[in-house]
């Protein structure tokens, strides 16, 4: 079994606690590899390789940046199916999902901040006797904190526009699937990163996530995760007036309205429900339908749901995988019984899959449909995170509006109309950070990407990526 190593001053290292942690296959429950328990002794390691390798890259050209950028996306390329085999067997997700989303979207993220910095321009204003012109200079040693869900394709998304604008940047991957991160260290390594630029520490979120956030070099913190870490981090940055970048969970409503393409429309929000087993903080998790069409949405929502595959996450024809964690199934099905305590009646969901052999002991959760939950129940209001979502009715769209924005949550809402004087509208006044109109999780890394209320602070995405990590100095030149 593989002992995953650190990567830090452009060395592969193993921890100098000597101390490794499990990590699961969820598919199989057997240990998949041994990941490094940092400790503040690697983080300072980390520092001080990055300080070195700061005033050359900082200096380096965009060019420079982007050439060594787009190697590495080469690289995810030539590797993607043994990245894509590591992915499946770190999360449980389908093979075919690693294949299609996660690791080409990872080679993406380096590609488009690679080319994007290349076009990276800034502001000059002109008055009668000076001009004025903004330098947008690289912050220093910034840390990304990404979660389990999408673990390579949302490490890169961070670490790529940080790199790309002359940061150094200390990265931590979920400690739950940390294998991806170590491959892809090889491949940095292979592309000729810098030494220094780069460090990727393993370890848990109360240690050396922890003590990352603690530390006073550290300039900005780009993290995606639950709210309850985003807040923490929120809370120690705050007195250093640390820049923080948080993508945090959401709830998110799905409006259905009577003049939608129906037959489209349940197809895609059973992929916007259950894609990743529901674990992706973009999932739909509320769908409000127009009573008018209530009945016949549910039906052949439920057909086509109950037409799903779950099971070994190798095999083709399965559309669910495993659930991560032990832990996260079991919070999982907290939130099933919870629903039938509150009041829910089971439109679909099964307590039992039959699985192959080799997955018998794996984590695995069917979806769940539930109905007759009043908006304010707690399965309506906190983040699931798995294959469980809730379907209410509405009179009206003040009535679907009033019920998608009660949350404490503003991550994604969906509308789904043929009307497009109201999918306007709607937009206009759903609080989410992001809204598709008849589509769900349509990316074009361009765009701002992230959340109102508890589902976050900030952007990420195309220019907001770019801003955020650095610093505007604006210098004023009399003539
Ligand atoms: N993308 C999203 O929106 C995600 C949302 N979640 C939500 O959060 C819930 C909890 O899941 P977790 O895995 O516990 O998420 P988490 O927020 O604890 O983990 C995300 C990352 O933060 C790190 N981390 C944890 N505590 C930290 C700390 N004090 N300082 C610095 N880094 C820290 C973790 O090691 C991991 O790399 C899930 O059930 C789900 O509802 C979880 C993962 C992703
Ligand atoms: O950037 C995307 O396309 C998707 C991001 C998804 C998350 O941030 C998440 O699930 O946590």
């Amino acid at each position: 079994m593989e002992k995953i190593s650190n990567y830090i001053g452009g060395e592969l290292h193993a921890p100098s606690s000597g101390k490794y942690n499990e990590s699961i296959n969820p598919a199989t429950a057997e240990v998949f590899s041994l990941v490094p328990e940092c400790e503040a002794v690697d983080l300072d390691k980390a520092i001080q390789s990055a300080q070195s390798a700061f005033p050359l890259w900082s200096r380096s050209s965009a060019m420079e940046r982007a050439t060594v950028l787009t190697k590495i996306a080469d690289l995810i390329e030539a590797n993607a199916e043994e990245l894509a085999l590591a992915e499946t067997t770190d999360t449980g997700k389908p093979l075919r999902l690693a294949r299609t989303i996660d690791i080409p979207r990872a080679s993406a993220n380096m590609r488009f901040f690679a080319q994007a910095i290349t076009q990276f321009s800034s502001e000059s204003h002109a008055t009668p006797d000076a001009i004025n012109y903004t330098l947008k200079q690289p912050l220093g040693i910034v840390a990304c904190i990404s979660p389990w869900n999408l673990p390579l394709y949302l490490f890169t998304w961070k670490i790529a526009p940080a790199l790309a604008t002359g940061n150094c940047v200390i990265a931590k991957p979920s400690e739950v699937t940390p294998y991806t991160a170590y491959l892809f260290s090889k491949l940095c390594i292979e592309a000729g990163l810098p030494t220094g630029v780069l460090s990727i520490l393993h370890g848990s979120g109360a240690g050396i996530g922890n003590a990352l956030i603690e530390n006073k070099h550290i300039k900005a913190v780009s993290f995606t995760g639950g709210t309850a870490t985003g807040k923490k981090i929120a809370a120690t940055s705050a007195p250093m007036l640390r820049k923080v970048s948080l993508e945090l969970g959401g709830k998110n409503p799905a409006l259905v309205f009577a003049d939608c393409d129906l037959e489209f429309t349940v197809q895609e929000l059973v992929k916007a429900s259950f894609t990743n087993q529901g674990e992706i903080c973009l999932c739909a998790s509320r769908i409000l339908v127009e009573k008018s069409i209530y009945e016949d949405f549910k039906k052949r929502f439920v057909e086509k749901v109950a037409q799903l595959r779950v099971g070994d996450p190798l095999e083709e024809e399965n559309n669910l995988g495993a659930i991560v964690s032990l832990n996260h199934l079991e919070k999982i099905k907290s939130y099933i019984n919870l629903a039938k305590e509150e009041g829910g009646k089971l439109l679909y969901g099964k307590e039992v899959e039959a699985y192959n052999n080799r997955c018998k002991n794996g984590y695995f959760l069917g979806p769940h449909i539930f109905e007759k939950l009043g908006p304010n129940c707690r399965v309506n209001q906190e983040e699931i995170f798995g294959p469980v979502v809730t379907l209410a009715s509405f009179a009206e769209e003040n009535e679907a509006l009033s019920m998608a924005n009660n949350s404490n949550y503003g991550l994604a809402g969906t509308i789904w109309t043929s009307n497009l004087n109201r999918a306007h509208r709607v937009s206009e006044q759903l609080q989410t950070g992001i809204v598709w109109v008849n589509c769900w999780m349509n990316r074009d890394l361009r765009t701002p990407f992230g959340g109102m209320k508890e589902s976050g602070l900030g952007r990420e995405g195309g220019l907001q990526a770019l801003n955020f990590f650095t610093e505007s100095k604006n210098v004023c030149v009399k003539y």
